[in-house]
């Protein structure tokens, strides 16, 4: 869904390169220059379609700050424009349920904001469980994260917590007081670090200042960050995105570090990795199929390297729609490998077989030309205790495809 975002703002400048920056990040926009309009286009609108307003804080209908309540009211996110620089509006405004406040000072400050919304599309996807004794206390913090457009969870006890993260993958943040129904907040975050590291889970303890050697305690037992509360909303915000940021990074790194490159297929080491995590589990049956381009070198030779870059892009392609139930992979160069669990040999052959002919139909353009190539596949089904011998099994057939004249499967027969 493209979500909108209701700018309100009179300034036809600052309109200019507003409209500019949200169009940018491939959002629409719905303008109005006063909070009448505004009114007007919100009731004509779907609420849901609307990411958030971008409220100027002076309008001539709303001298003071009016269409931030009026939005508010609507129940949208609300960023709030303002060139007055005084300490007094800005605490106004910080008063009010706002995402945030944006001094319009320089050009720095629309990249900031692009920034802002930028996240607060993403957050839409992010969930953030808040753990505590006292339901008014968490509705206050889940109050302020559905400001920024968080899902938000809620429990009072260390096992339902717990039982959260695993039901909800989508949650990427806890934030926990350290009274609980059960146990404390302390036992809270060592028995999550049990299950989830540092690295997939971000924690955050909260503590009042009547205690603070209680943070402490939390990082030791395995938090992320600590909040010390009362706090303010600027810093409360900080902190969870922080947080949630790290956990992305990595998230990325680790996403960049298995695949490869070329195809956005997954590589060598992480075909590795699974497929072995999925022998130990002792399976009944499994498959694995080596396959290669035939006279690719030809390709490179002829057409050159981008076509047959091109080339490997669209067998990918292919590799996805195919086989995307099973683990698989570029192995390297013109060469694939899948791995079928509890599949018979016929299944895995019969499979391979659809795909080979799709890969021989399958053609690309380059200098009007029409340019295809086919495939061989060597396929194993005798049941190893290492990926390494099926590899060796499945790459003996695939050898002698290639030597029948290519284009073919063969399969492995126990010696
Ligand atoms: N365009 C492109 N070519 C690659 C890539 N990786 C490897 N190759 C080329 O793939 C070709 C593989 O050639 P060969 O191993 O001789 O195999 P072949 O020509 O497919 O012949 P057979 O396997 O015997 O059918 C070489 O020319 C490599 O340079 C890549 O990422 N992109």
């Amino acid at each position: 869904m493209k979500y909108k975002i209701l700018l309100v703002e009179d300034n036809a400048a600052s309109l200019r390169v507003l409209k500019r920056i949200i169009g940018k990040i491939n959002l629409d926009v719905a303008v109005a220059t006063s909070l009448t309009e505004a009114k007007l286009i919100f009731e004509q609108s779907t609420p849901e379609s609307f990411l958030c307003a971008v409220v100027d804080y002076t309008l001539p209908d709303a001298p003071h700050g009016e269409a931030i309540d009026f939005a508010i009211q609507s129940y949208m996110p609300v960023i709030v424009l303002t060139s007055q620089s005084d300490e007094d509006v800005r605490n106004r405004i910080l008063s009010k349920a706002v995402v945030d406040y944006i001094p319009k000072q320089n050009r720095q400050v629309f990249e900031y904001l692009s920034r802002l919304l930028i996240r607060l599309q993403k957050n839409k996807q992010v969930g953030v469980l808040v753990v505590g004794k006292r339901p008014s206390s968490r509705n206050k913090v889940c109050e302020l994260l559905n400001r920024h457009n968080f899902e938000t969870y809620q429990e009072n006890n260390t096992l339902s917590a717990v039982n959260s993260l695993y039901n909800n993958k989508q949650i990427k943040l806890v934030i926990t007081e350290n009274e609980l129904q059960d146990e404390s907040g302390i036992e809270l975050v060592a028995a999550i670090r049990k299950e989830f590291s540092k690295e997939e889970l971000s924690i955050i303890g909260t503590s009042n200042l009547s205690n603070p050697a209680l943070l402490a305690k939390f990082i030791k037992s395995g938090a992320n960050d600590y909040l010390r509360v009362p706090y303010c909303h600027e810093e409360f915000f900080c902190r969870v995105l922080q947080n949630i940021e790290h956990i992305e990074q990595i998230e990325l790194i680790r996403k960049t570090a298995n695949m490869d490159y070329l195809t956005g297929l997954p590589n060598r080491r992480h075909f590795f990795e699974e497929v072995t995590t999925q022998m130990h589990r002792g399976l009944e049956s499994m498959c694995l199929a080596l396959l290669d381009l035939d006279h690719f070198k030809k390709i490179n030779d002829t057409y050159g390297h981008d076509c047959g870059d091109a080339m490997l892009k669209e067998v990918a392609k292919l590799m996805k729609k195919h086989f995307s139930e099973f683990s698989m992979s570029r192995f390297g160069g013109e060469e694939f490998c899948v791995f079928f669990p509890n599949t018979t040999l016929e299944q895995a052959k019969q499979k391979l077989d659809v795909f080979r002919t799709q890969v021989e139909s399958k053609k690309i353009r380059r200098k009007r030309q029409s340019i295809g190539c086919t495939v061989s596949i060597g396929v194993t089904s005798k049941l190893a205790e290492k990926v390494e011998t099926m590899l060796s099994h499945a790459d003996e057939c695939l050898y002698k495809a290639k030597s029948l004249g290519r284009n073919q499967i063969v399969c492995y027969i126990s010696k």
